[in-house]
C-alpha cells in the first residue's frame, strides 16, 4: 500500500464519523483531499452535510466536487473537523500547519464539538518535534518575534534554525495575510509549555501544537487504519 492509499484508508475510516445533516470542518494538505473527495461522492449520493473549509485551497476543491459550504459565521458551531496532521504524539498533541493553514485549521477545530484527525502512519512520533513547527507570525516587527521565539525557546531549552516560509515568488503568505516561521527545534518534550509560551508573544498570531483538540486519530498503515484515542 502506498502512501496515497493509506491516505484514502485513514480518510474512508474517518467518513464512518459523519452523520447525515452534520455541520461540518474540513480539513487542509493532501489527505484531508482524500476525505473531501470520498465526502463529494456521498454528498452526490444524496448524503446531506454543510462544510467550513479550513482554508482557500480545500474551499476550492469542494466548490469543483460539489460539497456544500458555509462561513464559519454562518455555522458558528460545529459537530466535528476531519483535517491531517503533520505529527501525532501518543497523546493526541499534535503539529499541524505544514500546508500554511494552521490558523483557521485550529479556529475551526476550536469551533467543533469533535477533532477527528488522519494520517498515514510516517505522522504518528513519540515525542513532536522532528517536524519543524509553523508559527504563523505578523510580517509587522517579524525580526523582534522571531528574538522572542529564540527567547523563550531557550528558556525551555530549546534551540534551533527558525526559517522564514517562502513561496515562489517570495515570502510565504497565509490565507489570513500572515507569514510563517519553521521552528526547528527537535525534541519538544514540554509541548504545553512551549505553545503557553509562543502565546505570550504579540507578534505570534497562532502556532501549530495542536494540544487536547483532537478527540481520536485515524491512522492508516499498510495492514489498514487503527484508531487511537485521546484519554481526557
Ligand atoms: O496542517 C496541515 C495544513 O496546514 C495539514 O493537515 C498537514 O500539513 C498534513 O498535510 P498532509 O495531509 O498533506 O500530509
Amino acid at each position: 500500500m502506498d502512501a496515497r492509499e493509506m491516505k484514502i484508508k485513514a480518510a474512508e475510516a474517518a467518513l464512518a464519523h459523519v452523520e447525515d445533516g452534520m455541520r461540518l470542518g474540513i480539513g487542509t494538505g493532501s489527505t484531508a483531499e482524500e476525505f473531501v473527495r470520498l465526502l463529494a461522492e456521498k454528498v452526490a449520493g444524496g448524503f446531506r452535510v454543510e462544510g467550513v473549509p479550513t482554508s482557500e485551497r480545500t474551499a476550492r476543491l469542494c466548490v469543483e466536487l460539489g460539497v456544500p459550504l458555509k462561513s464559519l459565521d454562518e455555522l458558528p458551531a460545529l459537530d466535528l473537523t476531519v483535517d491531517g496532521a503533520d505529527e501525532v504524539d501518543p497523546a493526541l498533541r499534535l503539529i499541524k500547519g505544514g500546508g500554511g493553514a494552521l490558523l483557521r485549521e485550529k479556529i475551526v477545530a476550536a469551533a467543533s464539538e469533535r477533532m477527528i484527525v488522519i494520517a498515514d502512519e510516517s505522522k504518528l512520533v513519540d515525542t513532536l518535534g522532528a517536524y519543524a513547527l509553523p508559527i504563523e507570525v505578523n510580517p509587522f516587527g517579524l525580526v523582534s518575534t522571531r528574538m522572542a521565539i529564540e527567547k523563550v525557546a531557550a528558556r525551555l531549552g530549546l534551540s534551533g534554525e527558525l526559517s522564514l516560509r517562502q513561496s515562489g515568488d517570495g515570502e510565504f503568505t497565509t490565507d489570513g495575510g500572515h507569514h510563517i516561521i519553521d521552528a526547528s527545534f527537535g525534541r519538544i518534550p514540554d509541548a504545553e509549555a512551549l505553545s503557553s509560551e509562543l502565546n505570550s508573544i504579540p507578534g505570534v498570531v497562532e502556532h501549530g501544537l495542536f494540544i487536547n483538540m483532537a478527540a481520536l486519530a485515524i491512522i492508516a498503515g499498510p495492514a489498514g487504519a487503527r484508531t487511537l484515542q485521546a484519554n481526557r
